[in-house]
């Protein structure tokens, strides 16, 4: 399992992930929902995996990101949850357990707390395949208490700054790419409009910012 190493301008560590929540049918096991990077790089072990959905969130890039797609000068746009109870957020559920549960904690406490600024919290996710069995999973969220918050931005400004910006782990035009892929895979019934919006402005710029083969060299 790949190690983020810290960055020189770790942000100040996170308070202790809350208590994680159990799945019942096996008290080891743990359900991580990933919603953005997690979606396309979980980069820990795990048993099981499904595709399906939180209600009462929407995701929004109003997270900053300093090291992971962008930097201290330029910041990248990542994404995290905004509670809305008309909303719903399409991602993967990854089961982890036994000794996995604590490697993935480990190693997600590192990426997504001390390295980007998200807490954690309980949600209810609803496989596609069977959203009558719902789960308790785990989620990373940024809430606009973390140093790296950024906030609401119109989806234009978004795009310029997800164009111009890149970090650690690449740039922030492949992060953007890469989750709105998946909920391509996902089919016409998970609709994401901010994600839509996004890719929509940076397809009107991007043949403003370079030719068609350099933007696709910036992935
Ligand atoms: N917590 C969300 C967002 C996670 C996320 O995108 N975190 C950033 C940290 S700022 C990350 O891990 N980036 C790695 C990458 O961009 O490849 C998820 O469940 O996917």
């Amino acid at each position: 399992m790949k190690q983020e190493s810290a960055a020189h301008n770790t942000p100040p560590s996170s308070p202790p992930p809350l208590q994680p929540p159990q799945d019942d049918s096996d008290p080891q096991a743990l359900w991580i929902f990933g919603y953005g990077s997690l979606v396309w790089r979980p980069d820990f072990a795990y048993s099981d995996s499904r595709v399906g959905f939180v209600r009462g969130y929407s995701r929004r890039f109003w997270q900053g990101d300093t090291f992971h797609r962008g930097s201290d000068k330029m910041p990248g746009r990542v994404v995290t949850l905004l509670e809305d109870h008309e909303g719903c957020t399409w991602g993967v559920a990854y089961q982890v357990q036994g000794e996995q549960v604590s490697e993935a904690l480990k190693y997600l406490n590192v990426r997504e707390a001390v390295l980007g600024g998200y807490d954690t919290k309980e949600v209810t996710f609803y496989p596609q395949e069977d959203p009558d069995q719902p789960l308790k999973a785990l989620a990373y969220v940024a809430t606009p208490q973390n140093p790296g918050y950024l906030g609401p931005a119109p989806e234009e400004a978004i795009a310029t700054q997800i164009l111009a910006c890149r970090g650690f782990s690449g740039h922030n035009l492949e992060y953007l790419l890469r989750l709105a892929d998946f909920m391509q895979l996902c089919g016409p019934q998970a609709q994401d409009e901010h994600l839509a919006a996004i890719v929509d402005a940076v397809g009107t710029m991007l043949p403003c910012f370079c030719p068609t083969e350099q933007a696709l060299a910036l992935v």
